[in-house]
């Protein structure tokens, strides 16, 4: 179980996140939902340490993990795909791949097989840069850097933003899988409510920085996505 209990983050003076509480299962998915600029991203930030300071309680298992640096964050199991992917355009795919093997715990420097199994055309194209690749495929390499590192826990940023339709639906197979063949714990922030109540067992819904509403996929109504989600 990773469990927020109380997390307030911040950005230099900027207060973002106001007593946030979560606990996100193990094995399943947990979709973040809510309107631009709420704080989703802000969020997942906050679990991995990236955001200036935060205030409260991050545990994951027995481990308080919410004054760790990012790299012990990683090596404890996870791995973040940021919006936008990241990935270093200049570098080539493998390199791009790898470098998420450093936040390995066991020091193994190598492509994981799952990785292999999931993106065929990444490992066909191993030498290429990553800079060429389209956007769907760019996507698919920061979650191949993401897998490298070996994680318990993934945390995805809006995968399917600028994405072509008709890689999409590949994405989005490749979330369940890794949840539902892999087991690996997902954190999916999400615009697309049909995807969310796919994918997830569970949600939370955010507004101006607080958790609004959270609990099983199945109790996410539509007068809550009306209320919560609609321009
Ligand atoms: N580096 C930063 N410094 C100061 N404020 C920031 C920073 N990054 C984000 N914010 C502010 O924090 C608030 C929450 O932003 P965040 O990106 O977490 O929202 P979001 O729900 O993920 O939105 P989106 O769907 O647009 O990514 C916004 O008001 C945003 O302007």
């Amino acid at each position: 179980m990773l469990a927020l209990s109380h997390v307030d983050s911040f950005y230099d003076r900027s207060h973002i996140l106001h007593d946030v509480s979560l606990d996100v299962p193990d094995g399943q998915v947990t979709a973040v939902l809510g309107r631009n600029g709420t704080g989703k991203t802000t969020l997942l930030k906050t679990l991995m340490g990236l955001t200036d300071r935060m205030d409260g309680q991050i545990r994951l298992g027995d481990q308080e993990i919410g004054r760790e640096p990012t790299f012990r964050r990683a090596r404890a199991g996870i791995a973040y795909v940021p919006q936008g992917r990241e990935i270093i355009p200049d570098f080539t795919i493998r390199e791009n791949i790898l470098m998420g093997s450093f936040a390995r715990a066991d020091g193994k420097r190598e492509i994981p097989p799952l990785v292999a199994e999931l993106f065929p055309y990444l490992m066909n194209n191993l030498d290429r840069n990553g800079g060429v690749l389209s956007g769907g495929q760019q996507q698919q390499l920061a979650i191949a850097r993401a897998l490298a590192a070996n994680p318990r826990i993934i945390l995805l940023d809006e995968p399917n933003e600028g994405i072509q339709p008709s890689i999409v639906e590949e994405i989005e197979q490749v979330i369940i899988r890794l949840n539902r063949e892999i087991g690996l714990t997902v954190i999916l922030v999400e615009q697309n409510v049909s995807f969310a109540r796919n994918a997830a067992h569970r949600f939370a819904m955010m507004e101006k920085g607080r958790i609004v509403a959270a609990g099983e996929i199945s109790e996410l109504t539509d007068a809550m996505v009306h209320r919560h989600m609609a321009v």
